[in-house]
């Protein structure tokens, strides 16, 4: 049978490798980095041949899901500095480790499916703007799926690392009102050998 979890903040954290701090960045910070991303042309994630209701665009890095492809691409705008600093610290390691940005805007009706992150990169760490949402954890157990949740209220901030970040699946619900997301990511370690 699933488990179910529900989190309130002042819960420990449900998942190994995942952390959270509320309040990670001011209103008017909030509402400079809003301003700023509205300020970019955010085309519609497109996978294969679909096209989704979110819009993204990725900085640094970018893996195009289009054609599979992994690469650089364009460098990190700097209106993104400051968060990217409070992202690296947030995480523990250094600022020029985070060189992948994907910002996203979730318009009612958007959501994201079901999926782990490409394994290209490691660590992931998410700013949340605009409106509350929650991000839903799963991971097969035998024939169900145990189970976890998370309050992502605005000015948020998460990490998921370790077994959070490759065991688990994540998602968000369709949103019924404008949230962005700002979301670092940082170079694997290197391979041994
Ligand atoms: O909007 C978010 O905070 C989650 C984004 C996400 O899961 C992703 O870009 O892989
Ligand atoms: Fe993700």
């Amino acid at each position: 049978m699933a488990e179910q979890f529900s989190l309130s903040l002042d819960s420990p954290l449900p998942v190994s490798g995942l952390s959270f701090r509320a309040d990670a960045i001011s209103t008017a910070e909030e509402a400079r980095l809003i301003a700023a991303i509205d300020r970019i042309d955010l085309p519609p994630f497109a996978f294969q041949r679909w096209t989704a209701k979110r819009r993204t665009k990725s900085f640094g890095y970018l893996y195009d899901f289009r054609n599979a492809d992994f690469g650089p691409t364009e460098p990190i705008p700097d209106f993104l500095n400051p968060v990217r600093t409070i992202a690296a610290g947030f995480a523990g390691v250094a600022t020029e480790n985070l060189v992948q940005v994907s910002i996203i805007r979730y318009d009612p009706g958007a959501g994201i499916g079901w999926h782990r992150d490409r394994p290209e990169l490691d660590a992931v760490i998410g700013f949340s703007l605009g409106a509350p949402t929650v991000m839903r954890f799963r991971r097969r157990r035998g024939t169900a799926f145990e189970r976890a949740n998370i309050a992502l209220p605005p000015r948020s901030l998460y990490l998921l690392a370790g077994e959070v970040r490759y065991d688990w699946e994540h998602s968000i619900a369709p949103m019924d009102a404008l949230r962005w997301s700002v979301t670092f990511r940082g170079l694997a370690a290197p391979q041994p050998g």
